[in-house]
């Protein structure tokens, strides 16, 4: 298979990197000093020119670092498997910043890249498909990301998790939070704040205290943090019921909310 890459890559980039700067998380988070064709040539070189598959994580090392921004303390949202969820909860830099807040993340989501070693070094119609190359470029591009977003965060750090998911444990060592980034939380990390949310009126595979949760705790303390964790906070029931109001659960919350 293969995917297609996105048109106009580079004036994506640049306008999006543009708009980032005069419009985007102001309040939230400190804005780069470096110009938007620059940070593109940063990226670019990361992957022109090499084989579509052959990207090293070093590569991006230079961009990453050019559009590093410091991240307010208390405030890192991590997640696995919940983007959506995980995005509203963080309320897009409010509550919560994730990686997609951040100038790096943003200007990479959901757009797609790869290069090839003739002009214009990279594909301008195509690229593998994630499982062709051991190494994808836009893989090893959310590995660098990761471990630079984590490297950068400071305090308490909030990590959202899938407790619903009978295929998938909640924590898994090998996803990009194990490999890139609980590995890269530095000294100026305090504690761990786990987040097991749930699908709605369904069996809860895994919640705190159980399963894959408890290796979890045993890493983050490990590394020597300290750990908390908490099912399905009511602000989360609550995001999830705006999506489904009539649900059981919801129902509760309403009645509850009735004084019943
Ligand atoms: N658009 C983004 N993609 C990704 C981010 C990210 O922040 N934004 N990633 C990884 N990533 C891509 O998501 C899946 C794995 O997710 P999934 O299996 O659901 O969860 P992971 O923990 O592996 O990755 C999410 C974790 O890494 C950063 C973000 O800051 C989260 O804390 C894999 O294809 C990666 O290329």
């Amino acid at each position: 298979g293969h995917r297609g890459t996105t048109e106009n890559i580079k004036e994506v980039f640049e306008g999006r990197c543009w708009d980032y700067d005069v419009t985007r998380y102001l309040p939230d988070l400190p804005r780069v000093d470096t110009g938007c064709e620059t940070l593109w040539k940063l990226f670019f070189k990361a992957f022109s020119y090499q084989p579509p598959c052959a990207v090293a994580l070093e590569n991006y090392q230079p961009y990453l670092e050019e559009a590093a921004q410091a991240l307010p303390k208390d405030k890192v949202l991590f997640w696995s498997s919940v983007f959506s969820l995980a995005h509203q909860y963080g309320d897009y830099g409010q509550r919560y910043v994730t990686l997609e807040d951040t100038l790096v993340g943003y200007l990479a989501n959901s757009i797609t890249w790869c290069g090839q070693s003739i002009e214009p070094g990279y594909n301008v119609t195509r690229c593998p498909a994630w499982d062709d190359c051991p190494l994808e470029a836009a893989e090893s591009f959310w590995a660098g990301a990761s471990k630079t977003f984590a490297q950068r965060a400071k305090g308490e750090v909030s990590l959202m998790l899938d407790g619903s998911n009978p295929e998938k444990p909640a924590y898994r060592r090998n996803s990009f939070f194990g490999k890139f980034e609980l590995p890269n939380l530095t000294k100026d990390v305090t504690r761990v704040s786990v987040i097991v949310s749930h699908v709605l009126d369904k069996p809860k595979v895994e919640v705190c205290g159980e399963g894959s949760l408890l290796l979890l705790e045993a890493d983050v303390k490990e590394r020597g943090f300290s750990y908390v964790c908490k099912d399905d906070p009511l602000v989360v029931l609550h995001l999830l019921c705006a999506s489904d109001p009539n649900s059981r659960e919801c129902q509760l919350v309403v009645n509850h909310a009735r004084g019943q």
